[in-house]
C-alpha cells in the first residue's frame, strides 16, 4: 500500500490530526496510509449504534400504540435510518404491518443534466449499498427487513400498493424538482389504484404521505412562510434562533413488526449492477455508510475523542478525519438526523462542557437548513447560470481548463490537493471546496454549473441543496451579494497550510521540496495553467504569480471583489 512520512508539525491541523488506533495499531504515528471514518471495526460499530438507537426508543412499548389497521408502506429515499425516522413511525402507528422499500432508480445512474457526469459516482454508490445493508440489518433488528426493487417509484410503489392492499406510502418529503416530479408522478400513480375495503361496493385509492424530516429546524416551527425566508443567513438564523425551538427527536417504539408476508426481499445490488466501478480508497478517509456508521462517528467525535469543544478553532482544517465532525455523508444520505446530533451536543454540554464550539456545530448545521429552505423559497433558480439574482456575466466553457481543475493538475498544488482528494475519497474539507470553488469560477472564469456537476458526481455527502447553494453563493449569483468572496491562493495556503503538509500528502513529491516552497514550487511542478487574479495578496514572500489578464478575461488586480480572503 502506498505510504508517506507526514511531518507532526504545530499548526491547527495536525493538531488535530489523531490516527486511529483501529486500523493503524501496527503502523508507525507518522506514515499514514488510509484512515476509516469512523475508525471502530464492523462489531464496535454495531454495539455503539445499539446503545445510541436504546437512547433514543421509547422507554416502555406500552406507551405506543398502533391505531391502523392492514399494511402500510414506507418508501425510503433520503432518510435511511430507523432512528428519528418520522414516516417510518407514522407508517408503524397506522397499520398493523409495515412494509419498507427502498427502489433503486436508475435516474440516479444516468448522467447529470447538462454535462454528463455519472450523476452518483462509484464512491457515492458504495457508500449508498453500505446504507441500504445497514438499514436491512436494523430494520431485521426491530422485526422488519426491506424490500428491494429495481425501478422506479411512482411505477414500483402503486404495483407494491395493489398487491399488499396498502392504503397508504408514507415518505420523506423532498424539495428540489427532480424529486418533486417524482413525488407528482407517484402521487398520480397511486391514485389510479382501487383497492377494496370492509364496505362492500366502496373502494380506496392509496395515497402518498409525505412528512418533513431533513432539516434540524422542522418546516412548520418557522416563525415565517418558507417564500419569505429572509435572504441573508444572519438574519434567518437570528430569527429561527430566538422565536423556534427544535423538536425533540421521535422516540421510536423497540420493535416494528411483524412484518408483512414477503416471499422475496430482494438484495442490495452491487456495484456492476449498478454499471459502476468498484473503487479502493487507500488514501485519505475511507468513510462507512450506513446509520451504524453515523451513529458510531457521533460517538467517537463528542464522546469518545472529546473533539465538540475544541470543533471552532479546528474546523478550518483540511488534513485527516478530526478537525471537523464528518457528518455531511450520513446527513445527505439521512443516515442521521440532525435533531439526534442537536440532542448529544445538548446532553454534551450537560456533561461535559459548553462554550462557543460546542455551539458552532449548531451554528453550522443552520447553514444546512437555510439551504433546504431556500430551495424551495428559489425553486429551479438555484440550477440556473444567473442564479437566484439572475447575474448575467460571460462564463467560459474551457474544456482543457475544466479538465486541469478536475484532475488536479492546474499547477496550483493547493487546487490540485483537494481535487486529488476528493477524487480518490468522495470527501473535501469545507476550505477546500470554497478555494477550489473560487479559483474555478474567478481565476478559470468557467461555468460554475460544471463544478457543481462535478462535486454532484463525486461528494460522498452531496445534496442538491446545500451543494448548489454554496456554488451559486461561490459563483456570486447566490441571493445574498455580499457572499461573493475571492479566495487568495497565496493567503489561503499560508493561513491553512503554511507547512504545506496538506499538499505533500496529496502530491507526495512535494514534501522533498522546503516548507516555504510547495505551495510555489516553480520549475519542478505543473507550469500554472492560469495566472492568478490577485497574485499578490499573501502576506509575506511567495512570488506573486500575477501577470496581466486572467483566464476569465478579467484585469487582474481589479477590485470587484470587495472582499479577498
Ligand atoms: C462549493 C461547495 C459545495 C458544497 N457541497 C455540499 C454538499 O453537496 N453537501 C453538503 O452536505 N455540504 C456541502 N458543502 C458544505 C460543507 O463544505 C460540508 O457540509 C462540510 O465540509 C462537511 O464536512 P463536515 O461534516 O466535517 O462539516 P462540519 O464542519 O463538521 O459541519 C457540521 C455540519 O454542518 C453542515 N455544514 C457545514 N458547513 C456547511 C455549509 N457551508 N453549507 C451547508 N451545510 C454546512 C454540514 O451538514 C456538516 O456536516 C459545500 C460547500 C461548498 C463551499
Ligand atoms: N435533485 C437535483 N439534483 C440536481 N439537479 C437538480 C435536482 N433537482 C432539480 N435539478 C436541476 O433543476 C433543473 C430543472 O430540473 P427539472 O428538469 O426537473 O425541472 P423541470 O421543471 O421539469 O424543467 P424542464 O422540464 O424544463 O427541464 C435542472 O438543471 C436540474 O438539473
Amino acid at each position: 500500500m502506498f505510504c508517506f512520512k507526514l511531518n507532526i508539525s504545530k499548526t491547527i491541523f495536525t493538531k488535530s490530526f489523531i490516527v486511529s488506533k483501529t486500523m493503524h495499531s501496527s503502523v508507525s504515528r507518522n506514515y499514514v496510509c488510509m484512515q476509516q471514518v469512523p475508525g471502530f471495526t464492523i462489531d464496535e460499530m454495531q454495539k455503539t449504534a445499539d446503545q445510541s438507537v436504546q437512547r433514543y426508543t421509547k422507554d416502555n412499548d406500552a406507551l405506543n400504540k398502533r391505531k391502523g389497521k392492514g399494511v402500510a408502506i414506507v418508501w425510503f429515499r433520503n432518510d435511511l435510518r430507523v432512528h428519528d425516522n418520522e414516516a417510518l413511525f407514522l407508517a408503524w402507528e397506522s397499520s398493523e404491518a409495515v412494509l419498507p422499500v427502498y427502489c433503486v432508480d436508475p435516474r440516479l445512474f444516468h448522467g447529470t443534466y447538462h454535462f454528463g457526469f455519472p450523476k452518483t459516482g462509484a464512491l457515492r454508490g458504495q457508500f449508498l449499498m453500505e446504507c441500504l445493508t445497514d438499514l436491512k440489518r436494523n430494520l431485521q433488528k426491530q422485526g422488519l427487513d426491506l424490500l428491494v426493487q429495481h425501478g422506479k417509484p411512482e411505477e414500483l410503489l402503486p404495483s407494491l400498493a395493489k398487491t399488499y392492499g396498502a392504503y397508504t406510502v408514507y415518505a420523506q418529503k423532498e424539495t428540489c424538482s427532480e424529486e418533486l416530479n417524482v413525488e407528482k408522478m407517484a402521487t398520480i400513480n397511486l391514485e389510479q389504484v382501487e383497492l377494496q375495503c370492509d364496505q362492500p361496493n366502496f373502494r380506496v385509492r392509496p395515497k402518498l404521505e409525505l412528512c418533513w424530516g431533513s432539516t434540524m429546524y422542522h418546516i412548520d416551527d418557522l416563525p415565517f412562510d418558507c417564500m419569505l425566508l429572509p435572504d441573508t443567513y444572519t438574519q434567518f438564523r437570528k430569527s429561527i434562533e430566538s422565536k423556534s425551538a427544535i423538536r425533540n427527536c421521535i422516540r421510536m417504539p423497540n420493535s416494528l413488526g411483524p412484518p408483512p408476508d414477503v416471499k422475496d426481499w430482494g438484495c442490495i445490488p452491487d456495484m456492476t449492477e449498478l454499471g459502476l466501478e468498484q473503487i479502493k480508497v487507500d488514501r485519505g478517509m475511507k468513510f462507512i455508510g450506513g446509520e451504524s456508521a453515523a451513529l458510531s462517528r457521533v460517538f467517537e467525535y463528542f464522546w469518545k475523542k472529546d473533539l465538540l469543544k475544541i470543533y471552532k478553532d479546528t474546523r478550518n482544517g483540511m488534513l485527516g478525519p478530526d478537525y471537523s465532525t464528518k457528518f455531511s455523508p450520513w446527513l445527505a444520505s439521512g443516515s442521521l438526523s440532525p435533531r439526534l446530533i442537536y440532542e448529544e451536543v445538548k446532553r454534551y454540554e450537560k456533561q461535559r462542557v459548553a462554550n462557543n464550539s460546542t455551539y458552532w456545530v449548531l451554528f453550522e448545521l443552520i447553514w444546512r437548513d437555510y439551504f433546504r429552505f431556500l430551495s424551495i423559497k428559489e425553486g429551479n433558480s438555484l440550477f440556473l447560470l444567473g442564479g437566484p439574482r439572475n447575474v448575467k456575466a460571460n462564463w467560459s466553457q474551457n474544456q482543457i481548463l475544466f479538465d486541469a481543475w478536475k484532475n488536479g493538475q492546474t499547477g496550483y498544488p493547493l487546487i490540485d490537493a483537494n481535487m486529488k482528494e476528493l477524487s480518490a475519497t468522495g470527501f473535501m474539507s469545507n476550505r477546500g471546496r470554497q478555494i477550489v470553488c473560487s479559483f474555478l469560477v474567478r481565476d478559470m472564469g468557467i461555468d460554475w454549473r460544471i463544478g457543481a456537476e462535478w462535486f454532484e458526481s463525486c461528494l460522498l455527502d452531496y445534496d442538491p441543496c446545500s451543494n448548489y447553494g454554496n456554488w451559486t453563493y461561490g459563483a456570486g449569483v447566490g441571493n445574498d451579494p455580499r457572499e461573493d468572496r475571492y479566495f487568495s491562493i497565496p493567503k489561503q495556503a499560508q493561513n491553512y497550510d503554511p507547512e504545506g503538509e496538506y499538499v505533500s500528502y496529496w502530491l507526495p513529491k512535494l514534501g522533498a521540496l522546503p516548507k516555504e516552497k510547495r505551495h510555489f514550487p516553480g520549475m519542478s511542478y505543473i507550469k500554472p495553467v492560469v495566472v492568478l487574479r490577485y497574485g499578490n495578496t499573501k502576506k509575506s514572500n511567495t512570488p506573486s504569480t500575477s501577470r496581466g489578464m486572467s483566464a476569465a478575461g478579467g484585469k487582474s488586480n481589479d477590485s470587484r471583489y470587495k472582499r479577498i480572503h
